[in-house]
């Protein structure tokens, strides 16, 4: 048995693209990163399609934003529920406008195309460290640190390492996960579907939108990816034989429709097992979990992978605090508290929106379309982000939000005027000179004057002179003096 000696600040278990980001991230503050990985390589075929603009800022935030749109295509025509005989029943609208996050609201993307480029991130910091082919097999809490044991799978060995912190980014069958003895709750949806992607071989009159065909004889999705890449995700009958249905010949004539094998190659059909699951303890002593470890959604809203980004985005800055010692290891209670609000919120959607499109009894169907006719309600949103309870001020209007992303003057966004710091974005410089001396001694803040007519409708609407944001832009609080400052600032690690 190999024992390393040096004792590492976070083992992040799993190099998905939730564990790659979290080591950018992480790697970014200068944190001693272990990154441990069963695979040898990126899995080379198509999982998660499509991510929002919240996420691309996650992605901006690592300096991959330029990178991530040369491999993405922002998807600007929404996401269509359409019954059997073509009727649209409900839209998810789609926008060619930058968003509230300073870029479009959805994009879609290949997976490994994108792995690569968070890979390269984390791996361009020397204070991340990558074992790959590399499977975890034992994990020993103490009271110090937590001692791992871990596999090569290439030559049998075993290895022993310390960590501070480990993050189970281990996906649905987590080994993370099983050692807390963390269960899940299951929010209602559990259901095979046959997953194909294929690649155009030449151009067909094919929608540029997602389609969801809620057509009870047989449930499917169709979406437009990125380049030639197209995805057709077709619900699993109770008749169906699992063998018969993934033979390409039955794929294309499910497809005949819309497209034949002279039109494109298939490049992948899959049995998948669509979950709404949420894990009850994300974290346990020195033991966290994020993405797919953590919780699973039906992928009728595209927001497994976001998700995931999103918990690296609410994890890295508080670890990191924790790490350089200007925080108590308390601060990582608000991570399942403040992340699970938002999850359940999303999961309950896309539960709700698969009960539609998975609807299969044909008066059942025929009832719903007349139901949804009838509410005339046809356009539905996403969620907004909003925190639960935890880090944030809950006095204060807006506390807890997602701020969105102004830029200045010269057209430099927000973001990348504070990099990852904590911010307090103002637009009167003579007003917060008053207030100023309250932010003495703290270099970690980073005062930002934005002197944007949207800032200032912001926040005059919350009847405030200043917003403060952590460092994944979510609102710590608002306020207009200086004592609200004081109280804002002793929450800030
Ligand atoms: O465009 C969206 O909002 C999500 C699209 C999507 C992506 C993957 C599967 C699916 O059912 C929907």
């Amino acid at each position: 048995m190999k024992t390393e000696n040096e004792l590492y600040d976070v083992a992040i278990v799993g190099y998905g693209p939730v564990g790659a980001t979290l080591a950018g991230l992480l790697g970014q503050e200068g944190l001693k990163v272990l990154v441990l990985d069963r695979e040898a390589d990126i899995y080379p075929l198509p999982r998660a399609i499509h991510f929002d603009g919240e996420v691309m800022r996650i992605f901006q935030s690592l300096g991959l934003k330029d990178k991530v749109l040369e491999i993405s295509r922002p998807g600007i025509h929404g996401m269509h529920f359409v019954n059997a005989e073509g009727e649209t029943l409900l839209v998810r609208a789609g926008s060619n406008e930058s968003g509230p996050n300073g870029c479009a609201n959805n994009y879609y993307f290949h997976q490994p195309q994108l792995e690569v480029l968070l890979r390269e991130k984390a791996a361009s910091h020397e204070n991340v460290t990558l074992r790959l082919s590399t499977e975890l097999i034992g994990i020993q809490e103490q009271s110090d640190c937590v001692e791992l044991t871990a596999q090569n799978h290439n030559t049998h060995a075993s290895s022993h390492y310390r960590v501070k912190y480990v993050v189970g980014c281990d996906g649905a069958r987590s080994f993370v996960r099983n050692t807390m003895n963390s269960p899940m709750e299951n929010l209602g949806l559990r259901q095979q579907w046959l997953v194909f992607d294929v690649l155009l071989k030449q151009n067909v009159e094919l929608p540029p939108y997602t389609i969801q065909h809620c057509d009870p004889a047989r449930p499917m999705t169709y979406c437009n990816v990125v380049d030639n890449r197209r995805r057709w995700e077709i619900m699993v009958m109770p008749d169906d034989n699992l063998e018969e249905l993934v033979k390409p010949e039955n794929i294309w004539k499910m497809l005949e429709r819309w497209i034949n094998p002279e039109q494109a190659d298939l490049e992948r059909a899959v049995i998948y097992t669509f979950n709404s699951l949420i894990a009850q303890g994300w974290r346990k002593g020195r033991l966290m979990l994020a993405g797919d470890a953590a919780h699973q959604t039906p992928p009728f809203l595209g927001q497994g992978l976001c998700a995931g980004i999103r918990d690296a985005a609410n994890l890295y800055w508080k670890l990191t605090s924790i790490i350089k010692g200007n925080a108590s290891d308390t601060l990582l209670d608000t991570y399942e508290s403040e992340r699970s609000a938002h999850v359940h919120e999303v999961i309950g959607l896309a539960v709700y929106l698969g009960s539609i499109i998975q609807t299969t009894d044909p008066d059942k169907a025929a009832e719903r379309d007349r139901k949804l006719r009838e509410d005339g309600c046809r356009e539905f949103f996403m969620p907004v982000s909003q925190l639960g309870e935890g880090l944030w001020d809950s006095q204060r209007k807006a506390g807890g939000q997602l701020f969105f992303q102004p830029r200045n003057r010269e057209g430099i966004a927000l973001d990348d005027l504070v990099g990852n710091r904590f911010a307090i974005v103002h637009t009167d410089k003579a007003g917060f000179n008053k207030l100023e001396d309250a932010l003495a001694e703290r270099a970690n803040i980073v005062p930002v004057e934005l002197d944007n007519q949207e800032v200032g409708n912001w926040l005059a609407e919350k009847e405030a002179e200043f917003v403060v944001l952590r460092p994944d832009r979510y609102v710590l609080g608002t306020g207009k003096n200086k004592a609200q400052l004081q109280a804002l600032l002793s929450l800030v690690p």
